[in-house]
């Protein structure tokens, strides 16, 4: 694959995480995610994969090495949008408010906002539910309401914690077709964490494969398919080759080695 000329969107070099409980979280981990780009994080419980987020996120820093990420500016102050496995919604609030609420931080008025908002929650399918609250919404819903607040900020780069780890197979799915769409469609450079191999493989353009203890990187594919991806390259061979190697590099990374 050519290298872009283009500076990464993100980018992590030689980054270790030691938290003061004495635990290294991670060990060196470099990685760079390239403008437009889907990359995905796989690997064992504990290996660091939320923590390499957290960081680009500005939520933890390093104990060593260097971590850029895009910086807010003035004119758009998330240029970072986090969606964890959690749909973290005020139950309080509305689908609306939940959605504005971002904009609402930025200090734009609800009359203000509302085009924006109705844009976010349509291309999400909840035209329909913004009067809504989120105990009325599926498990699948909710998410779809999270990733539109996440989405109506433009971010430059996407962190996902495990999104749709709790839902069910049919809504995760269909939500893997649908981000790969938002995706593209806006271009976001996108980190995404999950432990489903099948997942992995069918979103991203690149996976890399952690080990644990300490975190790091272990092993890196690139999935060449291109987009738009469809159920075609879910059923094809080449889906299949894919998932079987990185399962096997998975295997590798969680047999312990002889000098850890
Ligand atoms: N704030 C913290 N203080 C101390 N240790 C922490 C903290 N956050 C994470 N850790 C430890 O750092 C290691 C990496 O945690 P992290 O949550 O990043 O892993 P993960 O790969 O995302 O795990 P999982 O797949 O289970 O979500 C773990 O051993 C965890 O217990």
């Amino acid at each position: 694959m050519e290298l872009s000329a283009k500076p990464p969107t993100a980018e992590i070099i030689k980054a270790s995480k030691r938290f003061d409980t004495g635990v290294l979280a991670l060990s060196e981990v470099s990685l760079s995610i390239g403008s437009g780009e889907f990359v995905t994080l796989l690997g064992p419980s504990g290996c660091g994969k939320s923590t390499i987020l957290r960081l680009l996120a500005g939520l933890e820093i390093p104990s060593a090495g260097t971590v850029h990420a895009p910086a807010d500016d003035g004119a758009q102050q998330y240029a970072t949008a986090f969606v964890f496995q959690e749909s973290t919604l005020m139950p309080w609030a509305s689908v609306f408010n939940n959605v504005w609420l971002p904009l609402r931080l930025q200090g734009f008025s609800r009359s203000h906002s509302r085009a924006r908002v109705e844009a976010a929650l349509k291309s999400v399918g909840l035209e329909d539910f913004a009067q809504a609250f989120p105990r009325q919404l599926s498990g699948g819903m909710k998410m779809r309401v999270s990733i539109a607040r996440a989405l109506i900020t433009e971010p430059k780069i996407l962190l996902m914690d495990e999104p749709f780890a709790a839902l069910d197979d049919l809504s995760r799915h269909r939500l893997n077709n649908d981000l790969l769409h938002w995706q593209q469609e806006r271009g976001i450079a996108t980190l995404f964490v999950t432990h489903n191999i099948a997942e992995a493989v069918f979103l991203s353009s690149r996976v890399l494969v952690m080990g644990a203890r300490p975190g790091r990187i272990l092993h890196e594919r690139t999935i060449g398919e291109p987009y738009p991806r469809t159920s075609i390259f879910r059923d094809s061979d080449r889906f299949s080759n894919h998932c079987r190697a990185l399962a096997s590099a998975l295997t590798l990374s969680t047999t312990p080695s002889e000098s850890s």
